[in-house]
């Protein structure tokens, strides 16, 4: 498993774990950053620089509480900087707790420092080249991974943690477990390694023992003092601290020596490593922390603390007596192996041609030199080296923030302009002259629009489906003192009731299964402006609360959220149902009935604007014209008077579509009657005609019959200019078949006739 998990779902690809990160061992993939364990070094950068905490220490909770419950001995080792941690409880309160979760014994990882201090100081006295510590695991893994050619520099020597794990299980056997506590990050890599296997099987972190200790409510404070087992170490005590390493191996520094250098922190052990490398310094030891303060400032440091306290801390845990119990077992014991061995683990990554770089560069805006600003943001320190770590593929293009804005200027130009097409769009389709009609009810409903648009009112717009609610509804807000502001209009029967919930008032991030982030409600999205909820009789009991809650309120809570927002909005509703009938039967909520009733308008069914229907024709033929963007003229009146004819239903959307039909269908400049479906040219012939005897169907049917079909030959015939073939042919029927029906209806001689008289000429 490895010691550094990345929450997925909580990235939010700032990046700021690619700039911490020293030796560039994060991958950016589409949604999340991860880890390139071949490359991590474990010094922690990416832990606590990631704002969403969004890389974690691996749980190793669960693994020594498996250990401590199998009922085989574990030790506790603690780490040379406890006492900057736990400063709050004394070191004998410390291992009194940790006696009570369980450990049998607990040491300090301080002696493990004594134990390795004579292996440095041979080192030294033997060395033919630089040498480099190896107490630091993430100084080690640097040269592992990044500078192989290093790898021959480093001390041979354990570290003081895997020193003291080989020498507890030298003393109890290798039955006992051993558990190393520290602020470091690296050791949890470093137990990991094949060369250093076994020693130590598991670290855990101060912060990871404090919660242990919180989950079985131990108070360290209240504990009496226990004692610590093994050896009672002495200057091992300060090896947390900066240099202090020098005092613990007996080494002394001297400030103007210039054989052996000391540094901490990332930058300086960066560079000193990069001229170490680079053959540029060659002092006789160099030794390297990778945190900034020594062991005391390592990643699972104790932030409430300031470097000054922790280090007070450490050396008055170093000048005081502390509790030990002395077994002849720990002062007697053999030398434990010391030596170790490192190897390279170096991943060598793709090196691309210059003609690569330059490709790459290209891709993200960066033609000439002045294009390279060099700002970082994306992690990398310059566009080159970016550029060479997208084409190994560690980081994408879309990282480049300059280039983004770049992208995000232009896509806002491109939607600027398809936003203006689809409203020029709308407008054609919803003109000025947005409610035709002349009749007395059109203009009935007109005059009421003007009445209520300018005010706040809630209005109902009620009517057949088609009857044209939707264009009240936006007349109205045209006619509103909030006509620059935006009409948002939801049909609420396309989605379902629990979308459409979180639609209209929004969502928290987790409220149910997709909400993955906030999500503004349409509510506030029409805030200063008004929103048109169609088919309002379609919403459920659940949603008329909500609704009723906003209208009361003017407030909306988002599904899943607890804080409600104010909002201004305007409510029109629609509805082709009887809310009366709702209320009736129990299936709409009558306070919200009288909400919405407040001001209502009835559009009336195209069969009562009778008087309007030419008005309509034309501009209808006029939208559908420009839809299809035909030369038509107009409409022949024979069409015109059929259209006022027929027995429309209340649907004006119907009217539009029978004569967008013909539009389509008509050859001419004009839509004629034949263009219109068969039923118009019925009801036209049936003008002027009779009242219909309805007591029997035969007797009254015929004559219609011969009449349509009268009607219909004559028709074929003109719109065939009298020429009998053609019009079979456009009729669909047999040349002699026409010519009986001819004969039939008497038109034969009239029309050969006057065929005859037109070649005569
Ligand atoms: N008086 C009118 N003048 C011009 N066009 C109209 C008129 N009435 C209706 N229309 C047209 O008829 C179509 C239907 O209108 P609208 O969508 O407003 O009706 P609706 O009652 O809201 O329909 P639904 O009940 O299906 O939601 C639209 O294309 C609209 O332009």
């Amino acid at each position: 498993m490895y010691p550094i998990v990345t929450i997925t779902d909580q990235c939010r690809k700032c990046y700021s774990c690619v700039r911490s990160c020293p030796v560039k061992a994060i991958k950016v993939e589409k949604n999340y950053t991860e880890i390139i364990f071949d490359r991590c070094i474990g010094c922690g950068n990416c832990l606590s620089t990631c704002p969403q905490h969004a890389k974690v220490i691996a749980d190793n909770i669960t693994k020594t509480e498996e250990l401590l419950g199998s009922g085989g001995p574990v030790v506790a080792v603690l780490g040379c900087s406890f006492p900057a941690f736990f400063h709050y409880a004394s070191p004998g309160q410390l291992a009194a707790g940790l006696h009570q979760l369980g450990f049998a014994e607990v040491h300090e990882g301080a002696s493990g420092v004594e134990l390795i201090a004579g292996e440095y100081a041979e080192a030294i006295r033997s060395a033919d080249l630089p040498l480099i510590s190896s107490h630091c695991p993430a100084v080690v893994d640097l040269v592992e991974r990044h500078y192989p050619q290093l790898i021959g520099n480093l001390v041979p020597v354990v570290t003081h943690m895997l020193a003291m794990g080989r020498f507890v299980k030298q003393v109890l056997g290798d039955r006992v477990k051993v558990i190393y506590i520290s602020s470091c990050m690296a050791g949890k890599f470093e137990v990991q390694a094949e060369e250093t296997k076994g020693a130590v099987d598991v670290v855990l972190t101060y912060r990871e023992l404090e919660s242990m200790f919180r989950a079985r409510a131990i108070d360290l404070a209240a504990l009496d003092d226990a004692p610590f087992d093994g050896r009672e170490p002495n200057m091992g005590r300060i090896f947390a601290l900066s240099q202090g390493s020098f005092k613990a191996f007996g080494i002394e520094a001297d400030p103007l020596d210039t054989e052996v250098v000391t540094a901490e922190g990332e930058v300086n052990v960066m560079g000193i490593v990069k001229d170490l490398a680079a053959g540029r310094i060659s002092p006789k030891l160099v030794d390297l922390r990778f945190c900034y303060d020594g062991c005391i400032g390592g990643p699972g440091r104790n932030d409430d603390l300031t470097e000054y306290s922790r280090r007070n801390l450490v050396i008055s845990h170093y000048r005081k007596k502390t509790p030990y119990r002395v077994t002849p077992a720990y002062q007697d014991a053999d030398p434990v192996p010391l030596k170790r061995t490192f190897s390279s683990k170096h991943a060598k990554l793709p090196i691309p041609k210059g003609a690569d770089v330059k490709k790459i560069l290209q891709a993200t805006n960066k033609f000439t030199q002045k294009d390279e600003l060099n700002c970082r943001t994306c992690g990398y320190r310059t566009c080159r080296e970016y550029a060479v770590a997208v084409y190994q593929g560690l980081a994408d293009l879309e990282m480049c923030l300059p280039h983004n804005l770049q992208q995000l200027e232009e896509e806002r130009g491109r939607l600027i302009q398809k936003y203006e097409l689809a409203k020029r769009e709308l407008d054609r389709e919803y003109g000025d002259e947005f409610i035709v009609g002349s009749d007395s009810r059109t203009l009935e409903v007109l005059e009421q629009i003007k009445q209520v648009g300018p005010t706040p009112t809630t209005v109902l717009v009620r009517g057949e489906s088609g009857t044209g609610k939707e264009l009240a509804a936006r007349a109205i807000h045209r006619y509103s003192k909030r006509n620059d502001k935006p009409l948002v209009t939801v049909n609420c029967t396309t989605i379902t009731d629990s979308l459409l919930e979180s639609e209209l008032f929004g969502h928290k991030k987790g409220s149910f299964t997709g909400a993955v982030a906030d999500k503004k409600g349409l509510f506030e999205a029409a805030d200063g402006g008004t929103i048109f909820l169609d088919e309002i009789g379609d919403i459920t009991p659940k949603l008329q609360g909500e609704l009723l809650r906003v209208l009361d309120l003017g407030e909306v809570r988002p599904v899943g959220g607890t804080v409600a927002k104010r909002v201004d909005v305007r409510l029109i509703a629609a509805t082709n149902k009887s809310l009366e009938d709702g209320v009736r039967e129990g299936w709409f909520r009558e306070d919200l009935y009288y909400r919405l009733n407040v001001f209502s308008i009835m559009m009336p069914p195209l069969r009562s604007r009778v008087e309007s229907i030419p008005q309509l024709a034309h501009h209808f033929l006029e939208k559908a014209r420009n839809k299809l963007n035909k030369n038509i003229e107009g409409i022949e009146e024979r069409a015109v008077n059929a259209m006022v004819k027929y027995p429309w239903p209340g649907n004006i959307r119907e009217m539009q579509n029978v004569i967008e039909r013909a539009a389509v269908l008509t050859h001419d400049d004009v839509i004629k009657l034949g263009n219109l479906p068969l039923s118009f040219a019925e009801s036209y012939a049936e003008e002027g005609e009779e009242p219909i005897d309805l007591r029997s169907f035969k007797k009254e049917r015929e004559p219609h019959v011969l009449r349509v079909e009268k009607k219909l030959i004559q028709r074929y015939l003109a719109d065939a200019g009298g020429n009998v073939s053609k019009a079979a042919q456009l009729a669909n029927i047999p040349r002699r078949t026409f010519y009986r029906l001819l004969d039939k209806h008497g038109l034969k001689g009239r029309f050969i006739r006057a065929r005859e008289e037109e070649f005569d000429e």
